[in-house]
């Protein structure tokens, strides 16, 4: 039995990542947190998804981390950092689902996984993990005379763009044509863009209404043209992966995986 802390409970992936634990037979809630202020500190958690369980919502990240076996982290970038360093201090694992971090942050989550397990990874679901080893093939086989284009949707709360799996998709298909994506992504284009360069890898981004999200990679020819699509209708795909990923954590002292790592597909 794995005991699970969840952060940022009341959040879209909180409440998802609620009853995903709660449909777990080997995983309990141990702990719920939230920010200090928020209106649900001292609330069931499981009131959030209709069915209480005994666990009252937290502000107390130490005293939320420590005893428990994993904890599993869908919040913003500053929010992650801080309870990483508290997971680190006391052992805990950790499943970290937030995007929208800089290079040196993550290189900041390398470091902590030199002490603790980590399953770092901008999307948890299986089908979206399948798309990346499709991309690389399709990158592979359309390495000449096809432009690359990742189109991007999301709900209109959506607060990093583009999204981090645009970017993960972004980076899967710049490493299989042997190039640096930093050196050849175009964020969006407006204006007199002149034409375009056959080198690069441009990204769209689309916000609005409650898309769960969204992603398409297109390999653009001339006479033809391969889309990947991946379109996800619930959260409770990730919120699934998530506990997946926390169990696959059980018997790991400490390291850096994703979520290949979690379903196999290194
Ligand atoms: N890897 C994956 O498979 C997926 C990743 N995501 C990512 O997960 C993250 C959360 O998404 P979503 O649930 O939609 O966002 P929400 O805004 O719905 O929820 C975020 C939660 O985190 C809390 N929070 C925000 N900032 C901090 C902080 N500094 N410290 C502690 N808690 C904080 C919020 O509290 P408050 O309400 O007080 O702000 C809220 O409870 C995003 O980065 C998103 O991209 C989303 C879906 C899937
Ligand atoms: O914020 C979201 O909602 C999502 N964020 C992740 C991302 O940035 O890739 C994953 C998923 O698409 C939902």
């Amino acid at each position: 039995m794995q005991n699970i802390v969840i952060a940022g409970s009341s959040g879209r992936m909180g409440r998802a990542l609620i009853e995903a634990v709660s449909m777990s037979p080997d995983a309990r809630l141990y702990a719920a947190l939230e920010r200090a202020g928020s209106v649900y500190v001292g609330k069931d958690a499981g009131e959030l998804v209709g069915s209480p369980c005994g666990v009252m919502i937290t502000d107390d990240p130490a005293k939320a981390i420590a005893g428990s076996d994993v904890f599993i982290d869908f919040t913003r970038p500053e929010g992650t950092l801080e309870h990483m360093a508290l997971c680190r201090q006391l052992g805990v694992k950790m499943v970290i689902g937030t995007t929208g971090f800089s290079e040196d942050q993550k290189l900041q989550i390398a470091a902590a996984a030199q002490d603790i397990g980590i399953v770092f990874a901008p999307n948890m679901s299986a089908g979206v993990n399948l798309t990346f080893k499709l991309l690389e093939i399709a990158a592979k086989v359309l390495n000449e005379g096809f432009d690359i284009e990742v189109v991007e949707a999301h709900h209109r709360h959506k607060v990093d763009a583009p999204s981090g799996t645009a970017l993960r998709m972004g980076e899967v298909v710049a490493q299989a044509l042997g190039r640096n994506l930093a050196d050849c992504a175009v964020y969006g284009r407006e204006g007199v863009t002149g034409e375009r360069s056959p080198s690069t890898i441009g990204f769209a981004t689309v916000r609005g209404g409650d898309i769960v999200g969204d992603h398409t990679v297109m390999f653009a020819g001339i006479g033809e043209r391969v889309e990947i699509t991946h379109k996800a209708s619930s959260r409770a795909t990730f919120a699934n992966g998530a506990v997946r990923a926390a169990h696959f954590l059980g018997g790991r002292k400490n390291g850096l995986y994703d979520m290949q790592d979690v379903l196999g597909l290194r």
